[in-house]
Parts: C-alpha cells; sequence; structure tokens
C-alpha cells in the first residue's frame, strides 16, 4: 500500500510532488521518489526513509518540468532495504518511461519468465514494480501504429497489460515527450483518484493520487475516482483522455484501506474513511453489548492512532465514558508498517505511552482498529495492566485476520496472523486480554458500504476468498516460504 501521485500542471511541478508525498506518507514509510519530465528529459530523485528527511535543496531544483509524479514506499515484494527497489522504475525504451506502483502482483512467477525467455527483457531486481512497467514497456514497443504515439495505442497497450498481469496496480507513468500515464488494475483493488483545478489563467492543471486528501490540500476540486480497468492519459499540454481498457471490470476495493491504510480525512470509492470507521464503531458495540454484563466496562480508550474514531463512536454507542489513556510520541511513524518484527516491536512502546490516572482500578475497553500479527495489542494489554487496571477488554474493528493479504499489505505469512488456527479465546490468553471482541465480517462489509455504490469489497485476508485467479494454495505456500517480513 503505498503512495502514488502524477501531477500535470502549467508552472513547475517539483514542490507540488513533495507536499502531495508528504500527505500519502503514512501509506509507505521506506523510501520516496520523485521524477519529473523536463522536454525529453526525466529528472528523478530517489531517497530512503520519510519524505521529510529525504530530499535535500539540490535535489528539490534539479526536479525542473511541469509534469511528474512521485512515490512512498512500504515494501510488499522484493525488500524494503534494496537501494534498487526504490521507485520510481525507469526503461529506455520505447521513447523513455518512468512508473510508480502502489499494489502487489500475484503472478510474478510466470512474469518473469515470460520476460525474459519469450520478451528478452532483463530486470535487475526482485521487484514487482519492475516488472509492471516492462510488460508495459514491452506491449507498448510491440502497440505503436504510425509515427506518433496515440491515446489509442496507449489504452491498446494497457489492455493488452490487463491480460498479462494479474494482482493488484494501481499506476501512473511519464512517457517522455508524451505526458501522463495512469491505470488501475480490472478490480480496482487499490484506489486511484483524478483531480482537476484552473491554473490563474483559467488553463487545467490536473492530479491523480492514492488518496482524495491531496487534492483539498492542493485545491483540486474531485473528478472521480479512476475505474477499474480504466486508463487515463494526460498529454504534455494538459489534454486529458480516458478509455476502459478491461473486459470485465469489477469494483472490488480492498477492505483493509477503511479500516487501516487510509487516512480519516480521504474519500475514496465514494466512501468516506472516516465515517466508514465511525460505522464499524456502531456495529463492534453492539457486538460488546451482547458479550459483556453491565459494569465490566468504566471507559472506553483509543489505541492511537487508528483506533480513534471507532472507540468515539462505540463509547457514544454504549453510553461509556471515553478517556485517551495513551499518548503517542508524534515523532514515531506507524508501526505496523516498519520492516521487521523486532523494529516494529520495539516501536510500539517508543510510540506509545500508558498514563496511570486513566487506567488505575479501572475496567477499561481497549479499542483497536485491528489486530494483525498481535504486536501492538500484547504489548498494549501489558502496559494497561502495569499502571493499574483492574481489567482489560479488548475490541478489534476488523474481523480475525487469518489469511495472508497478498494484494498489497505485508501480511504473506500465515504463520505470522495471532488469528490463524485459534479461536478468540486462546488469541485473547496471547495477548494476556480478559476479554476480546472482533467485529463480524458481515458488519464489517455493511459499515464500509452502507449508502454507496460499493457492492464488493476485497475481504480476503478475513474470509481467504481471492477474487484474482492466480493466488492458489500452492502459490500461498510458494509466497509463505519466499517472502520474509
Ligand atoms: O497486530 P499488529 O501486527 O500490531 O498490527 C495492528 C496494529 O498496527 C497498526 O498501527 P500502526 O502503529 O501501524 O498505525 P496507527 O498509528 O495508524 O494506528 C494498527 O492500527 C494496529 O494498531
Ligand atoms: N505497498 C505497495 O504498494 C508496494 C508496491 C510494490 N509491490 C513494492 O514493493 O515496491
Ligand atoms: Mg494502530
Amino acid at each position: 500500500m503505498c503512495g502514488i501521485v502524477g501531477h500535470v500542471s502549467t508552472s513547475p511541478v517539483n514542490q507540488q510532488i513533495y507536499d502531495s508525498l508528504l500527505l500519502l506518507q503514512h501509506r509507505g514509510q521506506d523510501s520516496s521518489g520523485i521524477a519529473t519530465a523536463d522536454g525529453d528529459t526525466f529528472h528523478i530523485a530517489k531517497v530512503k526513509g520519510q519524505v521529510r528527511e529525504g530530499y535535500r535543496t539540490r535535489d528539490m531544483r534539479n526536479l525542473l518540468g511541469n509534469v511528474g509524479l512521485g512515490h512512498v514506499r512500504y515494501a510488499t515484494a522484493g525488500s524494503a532495504k534494496s537501494d534498487d527497489e526504490v521507485q520510481p522504475f525507469y526503461v529506455n525504451a520505447p521513447y523513455g518511461i518512468v512508473l510508480v506502483h502502489n499494489g502487489n502482483l500475484t503472478n510474478t512467477r510466470e512474469l518473469r519468465k515470460e520476460l525474459f525467455n519469450v520478451d528478452r527483457r532483463h530486470l535487475n531486481s526482485s521487484s514487482d514494480t519492475e516488472l509492471l512497467l516492462n510488460v508495459l514497456a514491452n506491449e507498448l514497443q510491440h502497440g505503436i501504429n504510425g509515427d506518433d504515439l496515440t491515446p489509442d495505442d496507449l489504452f491498446d497497450s494497457i489492455s493488452r497489460l490487463h491480460d498479462r498481469v494479474e494482482g493488484s496496480y494501481a499506476s501512473v507513468a511519464l512517457i517522455s515527450g508524451y505526458g501522463l500515464l495512469a491505470f488501475r488494475d480490472p478490480f480496482g483493488i487499490r484506489p486511484l483518484v483524478l483531480g482537476r483545478r484552473d491554473d490563474e489563467h483559467g488553463r487545467d492543471e490536473w492530479v491523480v493520487a492514492s488518496e482524495s486528501l491531496v487534492l483539498e490540500s492542493g485545491g483540486y476540486d474531485l473528478v472521480r475516482d479512476v475505474e477499474p480497468g480504466e486508463a487515463i492519459f494526460i498529454s504534455m499540454g494538459g489534454e486529458l483522455f480516458s478509455r476502459q481498457c478491461a473486459v470485465n471490470p469489477r469494483l472490488v476495493p480492498c477492505s483493509f484501506e477503511y479500516v487501516y491504510l487510509a487516512r480519516p480525512d480521504s474519500v475514496m470509492n465514494g466512501i468516506s474513511i472516516y465515517e466508514s470507521r465511525l460505522r464499524m464503531g456502531k456495529t463492534l458495540a453492539a457486538n460488546v453489548e451482547r458479550s459483556i454484563s453491565a459494569g465490566d466496562i468504566d471507559v472506553v480508550m483509543p489505541i492511537p492512532d487508528s483506533g480513534r474514531p471507532t472507540a468515539m463512536e462505540m463509547a457514544k454507542t454504549l453510553g461509556i465514558d471515553y478517556r485517551e489513556g495513551f499518548y503517542k510520541n508524534r515523532y514515531v511513524g506507524r508501526t505496523f508498517i516498519m520492516p521487521g518484527q523486532k523494529v516494529r516491536k520495539k516501536s510500539v512502546r517508543q510510540k506509545l505511552n500508558a498514563l496511570p490516572t486513566e487506567f488505575r482500578g479501572k475496567n477499561v475497553l481497549l479499542v483497536d482498529d485491528s489486530i494483525v500479527r498481535g504486536t501492538t495489542s500484547k504489548e498494549i494489554v501489558e502496559m494497561a495492566r502495569q499502571a493499574g487496571a483492574n481489567s482489560v477488554t479488548f475490541a478489534s474493528a476488523a474481523p480475525p485476520v487469518r489469511y495472508p493479504h497478498v494484494y498489497g499489505i505485508n501480511m504473506p505469512s500465515r504463520g505470522e496472523l495471532v488469528a490463524s488456527g485459534r479461536s478468540i479465546e486462546e488469541i485473547a490468553s496471547v495477548i494476556s486480554a480478559d476479554r476480546l471482541v472482533y467485529q463480524e465480517v458481515s458488519d464489517l462489509f455493511t459499515a464500509i458500504t452502507e449508502g454507496s455504490n460499493v457492492k464488493e469489497l476485497d475481504m480476503s485476508c478475513f474470509d481467504g476468498t481471492y477474487v484474482t485467479g492466480t493466488v492458489t494454495p500452492e502459490y500461498l505456500a510458494w509466497l509463505e516460504l519466499n517472502t520474509k517480513s
């Protein structure tokens, strides 16, 4: 679940991309990259770590041009540490293309072989994004009719790319001398929105981004979500073309965006993330009410940050005091998307601190958006007890995560998931909670989709059903053996 952005502007675009990436930081902290197109020349800057620390003034000065793209990475394929896998990726033919990608491809083994044996393309990393770019380049190379590249040539290439590539991909590419291409996989698993604003002379300026908050902050109007399977091309001069490039597009967005990944102030596929989290609180409160007796809970407390909206709504629905007993160190990022279990565990303690006055002698209901590996909940319950809590009930806005997430969230291995193969009582015992209450899968579906046009959701990590055909038991076993998180 990286963050991606593309800008087509009438003035230099470097600062706009930087600002957009800052707003998407919560989607990836491993590394970041910016590419701009200045005539026929690409300027590219790639940095490790977070946006604010990464870029130097001289990097920014070199990023010339009015068209460009950016990326913040949370590695879900290949390695978070490798310099070679920092996005964007570049190929010099045809034309010169740079590309950024949010998502995860699930037929990488087949693509890798095909690209080498049939297309004779060299791949220099274990990143799936490099595969995606090379498929695009190959299809474009063989799909140009006449001397000039037309939007139709581009869209035909994306149709062929959809035929070859499986998995999730929201992507933005710059094509040297031509413009900016954005496309979304045929299930729209990962998000992408389109925005427009007028410059001071009334000319169009465009943005595509993973989340709508980027648009609001830059003064863009939300035009719409890019449709599943659709490709959008914006020429260097700001003319927009679009086409549905998939044969059977179906909107099946990732439910985990609503649970955890996206910022609450974004609207995704027409659904406000914040409001969906409030609805999760309502349904979860009903579940808690069914499983506890009066007096079991004195206060409702969120696990900052992502547990907040759900906890607030739960407190209101249950008619119990809402208190903030954990104080967050704002300088520690999101722990779940950090690479490596050791650093994740250490960071939970660095990030959250318990205020004993809020815990002493109280029966607390701790609310989080999800329990994945159990790293956070285990530490938090222990901290609540050390701070003097009388009893600890834990509630999760997401149902038990029992299956790998293969579409761009780093949970490829069942063995790591605390809920895999365990009953709810067993999970409660692992995290040392007195009681543990989970959201029901059907309630989560309703909470996310209520009042919207979204009819299906990818809930694979909760129910084990994968929308793309290549995710077989054999693939999952291979993934488990071949990925380290
Ligand atoms: O069971 P686990 O493997 O620990 O994963 C789940 C936890 O990780 C996330 O928090 P994170 O610190 O990443 O971000 P946040 O500040 O947005 O809550 C999420 O909100 C849960 O608290
Ligand atoms: N989280 C993502 O979207 C990551 C994109 C890509 N799979 C990578 O690892 O770089
Ligand atoms: Mg959290």
